[in-house]
């Protein structure tokens, strides 16, 4: 009997998924003695939430694929194990900022995998039939009010922009304005008590997305975390400019190309006047279980290094639209000329390039969250439904500074 390794994983679209599960085969085939069975388990937070029942009740999922955001917690819930505690592992391989994501209070817990940023992407066509230049993308918020204004005057059914009610976006806009999310240096110094939701910052874009709400410009699914509704409001040509995940260049990329449109892909636009600051390392990371045999832990991390190998990682970039985390995966796509034959690829990649190593860019820790971003997607609701942004933000952010507090409690 080999010995089983649950892995929970998140991707639910065939691309991505298959791509695990076609790993998991080829590890099988070459450990005899090993059964690695990988297994979609829903959504980041389902997955996160599953994985830490599954474990209380002394079933723990051998690997799992936790949501960036959900590190904290993961951490805290005292399920997992640090990776590097179970077997070498070569952190001078991973790009810095996904490494700098990673490390908690100076130690990597978890082994970098799907990593991300959002970007802009726009339909070709559709900029060129409403009077705007292809080659030109709107990178501030000025900017894109202003190619709104175009695109309303030529068109009734088609909005300017979509972008999925989502927190992440949110959280990528204080960063981009060098602003950190939460006190106590992004929560990385100590444990942050307090969300900066009523910062400058803050209201700088919300303000944005109420005006273009108010005027029109802007269309979503109205559902909270909808990944796939705004992307279908793109990929059906029914808005010019949609924000979204590194993650999803594959899989847009071919809708859009079964759809017969063209599509770029720009950088995430900013609040104007801010000095480009960079992005937040988004996606999700691998984790092993802690009460589980050490066999099974030896295993669950030789696989997840053989998911993540230099190899498998430029394949999964070319792919899906995730970074490429390891050094050498980067050399090995610089030598196949990747990144000139792959423009929209290499925007993306540019961003994460050029993102400037701070507090605001190193993201946000702590261990709610999971909650947080939903008081931070239900103020986007508001706003979107009429409500002010001041009173909205004064309201988000009593309710996030008292989750983050009554987190804290079961640590004090
Ligand atoms: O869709 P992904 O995997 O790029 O993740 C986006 C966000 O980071 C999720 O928290």
């Amino acid at each position: 009997e080999p010995l089983t390794v649950d892995f929970w994983y998140t991707f639910g679209d065939a691309k991505r998924s298959a791509f695990i599960q076609a790993r998991a085969e080829e590890y099988n085939k070459t450990h005899t003695d090993v059964k690695v069975v990988p297994t979609y388990k829903g959504s980041y937070n389902d997955t996160l939430q599953a994985a830490i029942l599954a474990s209380r009740q002394g079933k723990a999922p051998a690997l799992v694929q936790v949501v960036e955001v959900g590190s904290q917690l993961a951490w805290d819930s005292g399920i997992f194990q640090p990776v590097g505690g179970i077997g070498k592992v070569d952190f001078s391989d991973y790009i810095k900022p996904v490494l700098n994501y990673y490390t908690i209070q100076g130690k990597v817990n978890s082994l970098p995998f799907n990593s991300s940023s959002p970007v802009l992407y726009y339909n070709k066509d559709l900029m060129e039939k409403m009077g705007l230049d292809p080659s030109r993308p709107p990178t501030t918020y000025g900017a894109v009010l202003k190619a709104c204004e175009k695109i309303k005057m030529q068109s009734s059914d088609i909005k300017c922009i979509g972008f999925n009610i989502h927190s992440w976006f949110v959280e990528q806009w204080m960063a981009q304005q060098g602003a950190a999310l939460v006190n106590n240096d992004n929560g990385r110094k100590g444990r942050a008590t307090e969300a900066n939701l009523t910062s400058p910052a803050a209201k700088k874009i919300f303000n944005w997305i109420k005006t273009l709400s108010d005027k029109g410009y802007y269309t979503s699914s109205g559902k909270l975390e909808d990944w796939d509704g705004s992307d279908a409001i793109f990929t059906n040509q029914k808005v010019v400019f949609h924000i979204t995940s590194t993650a999803d260049i594959g899989n847009i990329g071919d809708a859009a190309r079964k759809a017969g449109f063209k599509m770029g892909v720009g950088v995430l636009p900013i609040a104007d006047g801010a000095k480009r600051n960079g992005v937040v390392i988004g996606g999700a990371s691998l984790w092993v279980a802690k009460g589980i045999s050490e066999k099974q832990a030896d295993a669950a991390l030789d696989f997840a290094l053989y998911l993540t190998n230099p190899k498998n990682m430029a394949a999964w970039h070319k792919l899906t639209g995730y970074y490429p985390v390891r050094n050498s995966s980067v050399d090995l796509l610089r030598k196949e000329g990747w990144f000139t034959q792959a423009p929209v690829q290499t925007v993306a990649f540019n961003q994460l390039l050029k993102t400037q190593s701070n507090v605001a860019t190193g993201g946000a820790l702590l261990g709610s969250f999971i909650e947080v971003r939903k008081i931070i997607e239900e103020g986007i609701q508001k706003v979107l439904s009429g409500s002010s942004v001041d009173a909205t933000l004064q309201e988000a952010k009593a309710r996030a500074d008292k989750a983050i507090q009554d987190y804290n409690k079961n640590f004090q």
